[in-house]
């Protein structure tokens, strides 16, 4: 490579570097500046507009080929310190960049430098769009989208977003993605294979395609399998430069709303905001030796990035009066953000090799061009209902409101007042009937509650907020030293592996190329590695959680993706507990917000109570039923053992009656009897005292009584729980005082037979007597 030149004095270099517009910006520090959590209240739409910036125009280099070595290439151009992009060739030609990247420079680096700031924006309400543009094989797809060894913008970009909001303290989000291709002039729905030949249409806010799946997503690793699930639907094909060259344009969109996170937001503002992230499919040069399929997609190639280089001419222009957007689907989709409104990086990737010198030289004029339009970075403000975040926070808002009057409702029921011995029989069937009543509409309120408690879960949980309790050392703090980021395996696995290195071994394995992922782990301090590895170790759970993630974006009735796709929610209990003590890492409104106790019910929804709290739900609705069987036994057995009670005075009675016309003795046993059968029935009267004492003490008792299933059972019923367990109490110690008189009067039965068949013997002995009274008085008048 030749060294660098530093005399560039005149040519374009010259004028560029004079131009104010090339002075390097630096956008790291510009970002870190703006993150702060007041960047939320900066001027929105409509209001004072911010300070104009530039399109951010950077430029990569890639390393020769193995083929291009082999073919004895030369290095036709080079970068010339860190701004600067020379010819070797022709001194005089160089051209100025916010930035150039070496053929050395890990993706990353680019990262840091022309994407962070667009993709903190976004996060803030300021639409963006950082795409990557270049010949074919110039290292676009590389740059974009990456390997597992080396992640591209895209993910770096996403896994940022979500670092974002762990940070952003006090904020709540709502990210959604949706990812397309421009195929030969026609929109195809990568998410969705059904989705082809989609409209663009355009309203006020500007141009959008017409049915495209948008999904919710919840997490790096979520939106990552998206992404490669896309993958597997563009069109890629092999031509003589690159045996997986890109033959459609995609654009992959992360949309962004995020409110104040409190208690009600009803009137709280919503910034929103589109972050694009482009891989352009390549220019073709007239050398390239296609045929059919592939000449045809070269030439729609090459007609949409000619149409997007006049616009951008006429952007820059100044006196243009028209600007050909239309002329493409391309430009058309790119109209809003390169009219200004957002902030855009471009990212030009060219090869050193004099082969493609020319298309090189087209790739820089192109990015000179486009570094001199201006645009606005203004915050996205909007309040009305095309924010899905409002409507989900509305609708959580109003489910919870349900949810607090079925609770309500639980106060709200009448307790027996006045209750007496005479009413006593009464209650006691009204007992009875609401138990029926109480079991069927129990089921129904317990269905009811379920569903409301599933939805409001399934909705919370599309809300990504930081868990974090604390402030943290954030950028606003220490600009300078945003955490690295660190790629799990869970994310790994959806980036490709390798996959071009495997096919074009010959082609490319030679390649000059720096071990990006090893040169990242190389550079970190003994500190950073540490937090990498926990980085690591967290996305690792996030996988295992995601795999939840994605079906429960799926399965809740289309809220997650706006349109439909469904996928099995987790079958047993503690699958669901598994996954949703995972859940809370971006998650933790419900927790504050709906009791644990309500949780349990959705068994087959995954909650966001802890496993603790929802194996002591499933213990106390355990109990409840336990509760309401003895209640039943005890009411059965109070029956029985009353009827017994009464049966038995019954024969006391009757059998001192029948033994009542026995002698002096029999007289004074019967007494003591009667005396006994006296004491019974007090107490008898006092047990069922003490019952209705207890009924009114519970009464008392009512308004201090907590909140319980069971007691939400009692309310279906228009009981109360404390009554229902006095009485609990009280029917027990009847049936033990019943138990113990039963015994009694069983004894006393016993004795009275005994008595019966010693009176009958004396009668027997006193007939006797006077028969032989009667007969020995006969006898002695006789004589
Ligand atoms: N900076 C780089 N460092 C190492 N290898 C690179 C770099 N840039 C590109 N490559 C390699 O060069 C080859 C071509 O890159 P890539 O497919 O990204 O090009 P492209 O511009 O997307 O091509 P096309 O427009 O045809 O899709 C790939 O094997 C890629 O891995």
């Amino acid at each position: 490579m030749a060294s660098p030149r530093r005399n560039a004095s005149h040519g374009e270099a010259a004028r560029s570097d004079s131009s104010p517009t090339y002075t390097p910006a630096t956008p790291r520090s510009r970002f870190a500046a703006e993150f702060s959590p007041e960047a939320f209240d900066e001027p929105g739409a409509g209001e004072a507009p911010s300070a104009k910036e530039s399109v951010t125009a950077t430029v990569r280099f890639r390393p020769l080929s193995s083929r291009e070595i082999r073919q004895g290439e030369e290095i036709a151009w080079y970068a010339d310190g860190e701004t600067i992009v020379r010819s070797e060739h022709n001194p005089n030609i160089a051209y100025a960049y916010d930035r150039v990247f070496g053929p050395t420079t890990t993706t990353q680096q680019v990262y840091d430098v022309a994407a962070q700031h667009v993709v903190g924006g976004a996060m803030q309400g300021i639409n963006g769009t950082i795409f990557a543009y270049g010949v074919t094989s110039s290292g676009k797809t590389h740059t974009m989208h990456g390997d597992q060894r080396s992640p591209g913008i895209i993910p770096l970009a996403v896994k940022d977003a979500f670092g974002i909001i762990q940070e952003t303290l006090n904020r709540e989000f709502l990210l959604r993605v949706s990812y397309l291709e421009i195929y030969n002039e026609v929109v195809n729905d990568l998410l969705n294979p059904a989705g082809k030949n989609l409209r663009i249409r355009e309203d006020l806010q500007g141009t959008f395609v017409e049915g495209i799946k948008e999904e919710v997503v919840l997490s790096p690793t979520h939106v990552l399998s998206l992404i490669a699930a896309g993958e597997e639907h563009r069109h890629i094909g092999s031509t003589n430069f690159n045996l997986l060259s890109s033959r459609s344009h995609t654009i992959f969109t992360l949309t962004v709303e995020s409110s104040p996170f409190c208690e009600s937001n009803e009137g709280e503002t919503v910034t929103f905001s589109q972050l694009n992230l482009i891989d352009l499919a390549g220019s073709e040069s007239s050398r390239a030796e296609t045929t059919g399929a592939r000449r045809k997609e070269g030439s729609y190639i090459n007609k949409s990035l000619l149409t997007l280089g006049t616009v951008i001419s006429k952007l820059t222009d100044g006196k243009a009066t028209h600007v050909p957007f239309r002329n493409s689907k391309l430009t058309r989709l790119l109209q809003s953000s390169l009219s200004g409104q957002g902030r855009v990086s471009l990212i030009c990737t060219v090869t050193p090799a004099s082969s493609n010198s020319e298309e090189t030289h087209n790739t820089l004029k192109f990015a000179h061009r486009s570094k001199h339009i201006e645009i606005q970075a203004l915050q996205n403000k909007i309040i009305d209902e095309k924010s899905l975040i409002k409507k989900y926070q509305s609708e959580i808002r109003q489910l919870r409101e349900e949810l607090e009057q079925l609770k309500r409702g639980i106060f709200t029921a009448t307790p027996l007042k006045d209750v007496t011995e005479d009413n006593i029989i009464l209650w006691k069937q009204k007992l009875e009937d609401g138990n029926v009543k109480l079991q069927s509409r129990l089921e129904q309120e317990e269905e009811a509650k379920a569903a409301l408690l599933g939805r409001i879960q399934r909705l919370t949980k599309l809300i990504l907020v930081s868990t974090r309790a604390t402030q943290t050392t954030r950028s606003s703090q220490h600009p300078g030293t945003r955490r690295r980021h660190s790629f799990g395996e869970g994310e790994l696995a959806y980036l490709p592996h390798r996959r071009r290195d495997i096919i074009m071994n010959n082609y490319r394995n030679e390649l000059v190329m720096p071990m990006e992922g090893f040169g990242e782990a190389l550079e970190m301090s003994p500190k950073e590695e540490k937090q990498s590895r926990k980085g690591l170790l967290n996305w690792f759970k996030l996988r295992k959680r995601d795999s939840g993630s994605a079906t429960l974006a799926c399965s809740d009735g289309g809220n997650s993706s706006l349109t439909k796709s469904f996928t099995a929610p987790p079958k047993r209990l503690e699958d669901g507990i598994s996954f949703l003590s995972e859940q809370r890492t971006w998650n933790s409104m419900l927790d504050e917000n709906v009791p644990a106790d309500f949780l349990s019910v959705d068994l087959g929804i995954p909650s966001d109570s802890s496993p603790v709290e929802e194996i002591l739900t499933v213990q106390s609705v355990t109990r409840k039923s336990e509760i309401l069987d003895d209640v039943d036994l005890l009411r059965e057995q109070l029956k029985i053992s009353s009827g017994e009670a009464v049966l038995h005075a019954n024969v006391v009675k009757h059998l001192t009656e029948e033994a009542g016309i026995s002698g002096i003795n029999k007289q004074i046993e019967m007494e003591k009897m009667a005396n006994d059968e006296i004491k019974c029935k007090r107490q008898i009267v006092s047990l069922e005292n003490q019952n209705v004492h207890s009924v009114v003490d519970s009464q008392e008792k009512l308004d201090t009584s907590e909140l319980s299933p069971v007691m939400f059972m009692c309310t279906i019923c228009g009981f109360d729980l404390d009554l229902l367990i006095c009485i609990h109490n009280r029917l027990f110690h009847c049936l033990q005082y019943y138990d113990k008189i039963l015994k009694q009067l069983n004894e006393k039965a016993f004795q009275l037979e005994v008595k019966t068949a010693d009176n009958r013997i004396l009668e027997d002995q006193l007939e006797k007597k006077v028969i032989f009274d009667y007969m020995f008085r006969n006898k002695r008048k006789s004589l």
